[in-house]
């Protein structure tokens, strides 16, 4: 499976010039052969959550966008995320389309980050977010949910052999990104695939290092600070393997953390 990451520069509160900027990289990757394309977070208006009654997509054009896309030139597309308003409230929003262009996942971010005022503008999400392309499991959260592994590790526990990770992350904690990255792929014994943001908006400079990461650790792609698209290929099977090697998953005492659990 041939993942494209992109990596791109967000124009603050511009859902016009972002959808322009993202059609030119969908394209280029499509014409790359990739089968799988991956958008970073909130790539229609970046972090202009103030705004968001005026700029949030609130008539599915960007679901439209991309089934269109997607049918067209075959390819799978984790849509990043996208703002978004609902009925009762906006969201940051994770679309998934497949090679056919129909709509597989609609997943909202489910942790909200205090420190981007994501808790006074956006609602929690409530799914899980888990999804199927080509017969197989995937799972996506979004940039701050992966500082919670239980989150993830209930992804990989209904079958993600993936996970996808569109993202806005600040330079200033990439350290932070790359860590928990890479944790949560060898703790979940899969394949990571994140794509960060670059560029800066009116309070963060964004660290890209977008990452394909696989289920023993270790770092088969990493984009440092350049915009543009990259490509990893990756075998799913990798997964069953390290799973064998390591039967993690068997290994886990279920009750003993039940007899221990606290809400706090
Ligand atoms: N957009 C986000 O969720 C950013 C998360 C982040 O920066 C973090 O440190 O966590």
């Amino acid at each position: 499976m041939k993942i494209a990451c992109v990596q791109m520069d967000i124009a603050f509160g511009k859902p016009e010039t972002n959808f322009q900027h993202v059609k030119e990289y969908l394209e280029e990757a499509a014409g790359n052969g990739a089968d799988v394309i991956v958008l970073p977070e909130m790539w229609n208006t970046g972090y202009a959550l103030k705004e968001l009654e005026q700029l949030a997509d609130g008539n599915g054009k960007t679901v439209d966008f991309l089934k269109q896309f997607a049918k067209q030139h075959s390819v799978h597309i984790v849509g990043g995320s996208v703002s978004t308003k609902k009925q009762d409230g906006f969201y940051n929003t994770m679309y998934v389309v497949d090679n056919t262009g129909a709509l597989v996942s609609e997943y909202d971010k489910a942790h909200r980050f205090g420190l981007m005022d994501e808790h006074i503008h956006l609602e929690e999400g409530q799914s899980l977010g888990t999804f199927e392309l080509d017969g197989e499991t995937f799972g996506g959260v979004i940039c701050y949910d992966i500082r919670f592994p239980e989150w993830l590790r209930a992804q990989a526990l209904n079958g993600a052999k993936a996970i996808f990770v569109p993202a806005e992350w600040p330079a200033a904690r990439i350290d932070h990104w790359r860590i928990l990255l890479q944790a949560r792929a060898i703790e979940n014994q899969c394949f990571i695939i994140a794509a960060n943001r670059i560029g800066s908006d009116p309070k963060n400079e964004f660290g890209g290092h977008s990452m394909v990461i696989a289920p023993w650790g270790e770092v088969r792609l990493d984009m440092g600070g350049i915009e543009g698209i990259a490509y990893a290929d990756i075998d799913l099977s990798e997964v069953d393997e390290v799973r064998t090697r390591i039967p993690v998953f068997d290994d886990r005492r279920v009750p003993l953390y039940k007899k221990f659990e606290k809400s706090h």
